[in-house]
């Protein structure tokens, strides 16, 4: 049995997942729309597959419960998916892992058997071991005997959750060497997803998962600070030099049929976003700094993702008149998504206001009720893309939507400003 604390994108997809896999998963969220909107069947966020996933499982092997002293007492394995956002300082808060961890803690019940608990949210490198385990053992708990803790970072993407959930590349516990319980019960329960399991140290988990989400905010940056060169040299067709950077054979599957799926990070646009990239890179920045290192890559990351916004917002300034209609063509952080935390048209949305643009008109296939319950900006939203076609003089793509580009002749006809170059060279 397994209990799922928190029930967003990871949680969600991980009790799903478990439980396809014919494991009895309980999953507790404290957000009570969130609960509801599941108890009824229904997805809170746009994520392919999960809908019917949750059909399938809630009730027969899946329960959605406020009773965390029965599912935890009855689950060998705790996972928390709870959110681990940064604060002002842009150091990770603790706070949703540490209030969690104190909800299950402090039942009686947990103590009668071993039980591991694992901590899926993403955490800096040396959480577990300094702050984490501290916090475990105040609530008297002998680690390694009565309870069991060990870091699992989750690597899926949004839009493609269910498929990394279920075929991970890699499953990583940092675990220490000596609880043989724990091994025994990650064996039990990740055996079925018949992927390697990595078991290392805790801090080596932590930063197995930094690693990765930094070098793709890295990548990202290195394209957008190229593509800035680029703009101002001028004559340089900029998709068309990528892509065919992207041809070099290195970049390729061994049977060199197509190009590794990493390839799409070197690509340029209008900056990274979404919940992980932006919070994630910020944070080991922070990270380093508090050890007095001097990570000029990753102080580079970050400003080159703040600076491509206003150099392209340069542009606009420069052959955009301010009474003119602008359609802004795409809200989500990524296509397929209807996730708008982070997105890149929420900073270019203010910075045109801030100059004084006021006719925006703005359309997304599917975010735009989340980025007006997110955000309250004074500007109009289309109902289709017909729509912000008709009405605007000039449009900007902002998300590489598949719906733009099978429209791109219609979006040629406009002043068109392509953020993505998704529209072909
Ligand atoms: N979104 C992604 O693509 C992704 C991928 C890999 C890792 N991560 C990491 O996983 C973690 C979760 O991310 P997410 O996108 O699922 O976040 P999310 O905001 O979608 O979900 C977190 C959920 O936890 C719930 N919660 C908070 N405190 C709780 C408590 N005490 N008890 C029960 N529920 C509680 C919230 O109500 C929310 O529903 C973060 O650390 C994130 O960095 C996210
Ligand atoms: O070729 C690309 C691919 C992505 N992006 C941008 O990069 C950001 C992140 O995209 P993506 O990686 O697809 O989204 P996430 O769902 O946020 O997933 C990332 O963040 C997760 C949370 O940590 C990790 O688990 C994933 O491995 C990692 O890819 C978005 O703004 C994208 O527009 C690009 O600009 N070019």
């Amino acid at each position: 049995m397994i209990t799922v604390i928190g029930l967003g994108f990871v949680g969600l997809t991980t009790a799903l997942g478990f439980a396809e896999k014919g494991f009895t998963v309980y999953g507790i969220d404290i957000d009570e729309k969130k609960v509801n909107q599941l108890i009824e069947g229904e997805l809170p966020f746009h994520e392919p597959h999960l809908a019917e996933k949750l059909k399938y499982h809630l009730n027969n092997n899946f329960f959605i419960t406020d009773d965390l002293q029965h599912a935890s007492s009855t689950s060998e394995l705790i996972i928390y998916c709870v959110g681990t956002p940064n604060d002002k300082n842009g150091k990770v808060d603790l706070s949703y892992i540490f209030h969690s961890l104190e909800q299950t803690l402090s039942l009686q019940e947990l103590k009668d058997k071993y039980r591991l608990l694992l901590i899926k949210s993403t955490v800096p490198p040396s959480t577990l071991e300094t702050k984490i385990k501290p916090f475990v053992e105040s609530f008297n708990v002998k680690i390694g005997k009565e309870i069991g803790i060990a870091s699992n970072p989750e690597f899926l993407r949004e839009g493609n959750a269910w498929d990394d959930f279920i075929n991970p590349d890699r499953i990583v516990i940092g675990i220490d060497e000596e609880d043989k319980k724990g091994f025994t019960l990650i064996n039990k329960y990740y055996k079925p997803f018949h992927s390697p399991i990595f078991s290392v140290t805790p801090n080596t988990a932590e930063f197995i998962k930094y690693l990765s989400n930094t070098l793709l905010s890295t990548l990202i940056s290195f394209s957008n600070e190229q593509s800035m060169l680029a703009h101002t040299l001028g004559n340089i067709e900029i998709a068309k030099a990528f892509e065919v950077l992207q041809l070099d054979k290195r970049w390729f599957t061994t049977d060199k049929s197509k190009p590794v799926n990493m390839a799409k990070y070197v690509y340029p646009g209008c900056g990274f976003g979404g919940y992980c990239l932006p919070k994630d890179t910020q944070a080991l920045l922070t990270l380093n700094k508090e050890l007095q290192l001097t990570p000029s890559i990753l102080e580079g990351v970050v400003l080159t993702n703040q600076k491509i916004k206003t150099f392209l917002l340069e542009k606009i300034k420069k052959e955009v008149d301010k009474e003119e209609v602008i359609g802004i063509l795409g809200l989500a952080f990524k296509p397929n998504s209807d996730d708008v935390r982070e997105s890149p048209s929420k900073e270019f949305i203010e910075k045109l206001y801030d100059e004084g643009y006021r006719n925006i008109i703005a359309y997304d296939p599917l975010a735009i009720n989340n980025f007006k319950s997110n955000f309250n900006y004074n500007i109009k939203y289309a109902k289709s893309l017909h729509d912000t076609i008709e009405k605007s003089s000039t449009l900007i793509v902002l998300c590489q939507w598949e719906e733009f580009i099978l429209q791109k002749d219609r979006l040629k006809e406009k002043k068109l400003f392509d953020f993505r170059y998704c529209l072909g060279y």
